[in-house]
C-alpha cells in the first residue's frame, strides 16, 4: 500500500496503525514498481468475535521493502516488522529458519504465568510454544496481532483451537518428529519395569547390594496393551513385537494393525488382557481419568502402567491405591495433571497432594515429561514448525494447520509482476464468497481456492494486473465485508 494512500485511509479512521516512519520505507515504497509487497489484515467492530480493528491494536502496517537488488524470492512485507515470541526452548533449528527470513525473534527459555503471558504478546504477530503454555481464550483476546500459533510438539491441547479459528488465528505443530522417541523411552520403560531396574539401581545408589529375581520378568512372551493406535501406539506396535511381545490395542477408529498385533473391541478387553497398559491417547474430555479405580480393577494382578500421553488421562490418586495394594505391579509417568513452567522444585505436596505418596512407591519411575526430548525430535520439529510459520506469514499457506482447512496456491514467481495474493478469512456463512468475488472481480482472478472448517472458512486468491493504488480500495472492501475475520493482501 503506497504510503499517501495508507495515510488517507488512517485519517478516515481505517485500518491502519501508522506506517513505519522510515525513510526507507517511504523511499523504497515510491521506487517499488512491479514487486509490490503487502501484508494486511485488520477487523471491524461488527461483530464479537473479529479482531479489534488496528487502530485499537496499535499493529503495525506492514509494506514491504525492496533493497535494489531483485530478492530470490517474492517477500509479501518487510520482514522485519515481523514480531516473533519463542517460549519454552525452542529448538535452535527452529529460531534458525525464523531469523534467516529477517523477522525479530525473541526466544525465553521457559513458559511465562498468565499475567505476564498476556503482557508479553500484545504485539506478536507469531506466537511460538512447547506444552506448558496456555493459550486460553482470555490469553489469545489479548493477543490483538496475533496471526499464526506455532506449536513445537505434537500436543495442541494447550491451545483453545475453536477460539483461535474464529477470530483468524492459524495454528500448526508437529505431528510426528517426536514419536519415535517416545516410543523408544516407552520400551526402555517396558524393560526397567519388568525387572525393576529404578529400584535395583536406587538402592545401589545408597550402598545396597539387593541380588533378587522375585517378581522380575522378560518381556519377552508378554502381552502390551496399547491405548491409542496413532503414530506413537503403532511404532510402537512394532518395536515391541520386535522384542517377542503380542500386542493387543484399542482406539476408538478402526485401524490397519502393524505386523501381528491385534485391535480388540473395548478397553475393558485390552485391561483385562495386557500384562503392560501404556496410554496414547491425546488430553480430551474423553479421556480425562481414562484409567482410574474401576479400570486398575479390570487389569491383570501385577500388572504394569504407562502414561506418557497427557496427566489427564490417568487417575493418580487411583493408580496409587492399585500399586499400594500390589495390584499394579509398576508404573512409569512422564506427565502430570499440572506441570511446572520450568525445570526446578516440582514434586512436592505444595502443588500436587499426592506427590508424596507417588515419590514413596516401589518401581515406580518418574520423568519429567521427557518423552520427546531427544536431539533429533526437537531439531526436526524446530524446522518442521518454524517453516510452516514462514509459508503462512508469507505466502498465507495454511497446509498442516490444525484448526483451519487447509489451502494452498502455487507461489507467485518474479516472473507474474502486479499480482497481489488476497487472504480473506471469514464466517463460513452462505452468500459470502460470491460477495468476495464482487470485489475481486474487476481484476483477473489468476487462481483461488476456499475451504471451510465449522463455523470458518479461509479464502486465498491470486489476482493480477492490480495497481498499487487499488489495492487499498480492494482492502477497504473487503474488510467491508460483515462475515471478515482477517484480510490480508500480499503483493
Ligand atoms: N510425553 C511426551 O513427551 C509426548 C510426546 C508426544 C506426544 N505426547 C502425547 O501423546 C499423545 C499421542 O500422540 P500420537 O502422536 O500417537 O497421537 P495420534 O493422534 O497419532 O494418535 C492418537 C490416537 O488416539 C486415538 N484416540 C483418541 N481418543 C481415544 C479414546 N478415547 N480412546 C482410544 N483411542 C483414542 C486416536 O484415534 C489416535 O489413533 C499426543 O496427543 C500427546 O498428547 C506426549
Ligand atoms: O506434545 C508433545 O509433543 C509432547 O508432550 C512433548 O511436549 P514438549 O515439547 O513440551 O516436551
Amino acid at each position: 500500500m503506497a504510503v499517501s494512500a495508507l495515510t488517507e485511509n488512517l485519517k478516515n479512521g481505517g485500518v491502519g496503525r501508522d506506517i513505519p516512519q522510515n525513510p526507507l520505507t517511504r523511499e523504497v515504497s515510491r521506487s517499488i514498481t512491479h514487486q509490490r509487497s503487502s501484508f494486511s489484515y485488520s477487523t471491524s467492530p461488527e461483530a464479537a468475535r473479529h479482531r479489534p480493528s488496528f487502530h485499537e491494536s496499535g499493529s503495525p502496517f506492514l509494506i514491504r521493502t525492496m533493497t535494489g537488488a531483485a530478492p530470490k524470492k517474492l517477500q509479501p512485507f518487510r520482514e522485519q516488522d515481523i514480531k516473533i515470541l519463542l517460549l519454552e526452548n525452542v529448538n535452535k533449528t527452529g529460531q534458525d529458519v525464523l531469523r534467516e527470513q529477517g523477522y525479530q525473534v525473541e526466544a525465553l527459555k521457559s513458559s511465562l504465568p498468565e499475567d505476564q503471558l498476556i503482557e508479553k504478546i500484545k504485539d506478536v504477530h507469531v506466537l511460538g510454544i512447547r506444552s506448558k503454555t496456555k493459550l486460553n481464550s482470555r490469553v489469545l483476546a489479548a493477543a490483538k496481532n496475533l496471526i499464526v500459533v506455532g506449536c513445537f510438539c505434537i500436543g495442541t491441547n494447550q491451545v483453545d483451537l475453536k477460539y483461535a479459528a474464529d477470530h483468524g488465528i492459524c495454528v500448526f505443530n508437529s505431528p510426528f518428529s517426536n514419536s519415535r522417541s517416545v516410543a523408544e523411552l516407552i520400551i526402555a520403560e517396558i524393560i526397567c519395569l519388568a525387572r525393576q531396574l529404578g529400584d535395583r539401581s536406587n538402592e545401589m545408589h545408597q550402598g545396597i547390594w539387593n541380588k533378587v529375581s522375585a517378581k522380575c520378568w522378560e518381556v519377552r512372551g508378554k502381552t502390551l496393551g496399547i491405548v491409542g493406535y496413532g503414530h506413537i501406539g503403532s511404532q510402537l506396535s512394532v518395536l515391541t513385537e520386535s522384542m517377542g511381545m503380542r500386542v493387543i490395542y484399542y482406539d476408538v477408529v478402526n485401524l490397519m494393525s502393524m505386523g501381528t498385533a491385534h485391535q480388540v473391541s473395548s478397553l475393558d478387553e485390552l485391561l483385562k488382557g495386557a500384562d503392560f497398559v501404556t496410554c496414547h491417547v491425546p488430553e480430551l474430555p474423553e479421556t480425562k481419568n481414562m484409567i482410574s479405580t474401576k479400570e486398575f480393577e479390570q487389569m491383570k494382578q501385577g500388572s504394569y502402567l504407562i502414561n506418557a500421553s497427557r496427566g489427564s488421562v490417568v487417575d493418580i490418586p487411583a493408580l496409587i491405591e492399585a500399586m499400594k495394594s500390589g495390584k499394579i505391579a509398576g508404573a512409569a509417568l512422564d506427565v502430570y495433571p499440572s506441570e511446572p513452567a520450568g525445570n526446578g522444585d516440582y514434586f512436592t505436596n505444595d502443588l500436587n497432594s499426592w506427590a508424596e505418596d507417588l515419590r514413596r512407591l516401589k518401581n515406580i519411575i518418574l520423568t519429567p515429561h521427557i518423552g520427546g526430548s531427544t536431539e533429533e525430535a526437537q531439531s526436526a520439529i524446530g524446522v518442521e514448525v518454524a517453516e510452516s510459520l514462514v509459508r503462512y506469514v508469507n505466502e498465507g499457506v495454511t497446509i498442516g494447520a490444525v484448526n483451519m482447512p487447509e489451502v494452498t496456491l502455487r507461489s507467485l514467481t518474479m516472473d507474474e509482476p502486479d499480482h497481489a495474493r488476497v487472504i480473506f478469512i471469514h464466517q463460513n456463512v452462505p452468500g459470502v464468497l460470491g460477495r468476495v468475488n464482487k470485489v475481486l472481480s474487476d481484476h483477473n482472478v489468476d487462481k483461488q481456492m476456499s475451504d471451510s472448517r465449522g463455523d470458518m472458512a479461509y479464502m486465498m486468491a491470486d489476482i493480477s494486473n492490480v495497481k498499487q493504488a487499488e489495492i487499498d480500495t480492494l482492502y477497504r472492501d473487503l474488510e467491508g465485508l460483515k462475515e471478515r475475520i482477517i484480510t490480508r493482501i500480499l503483493y
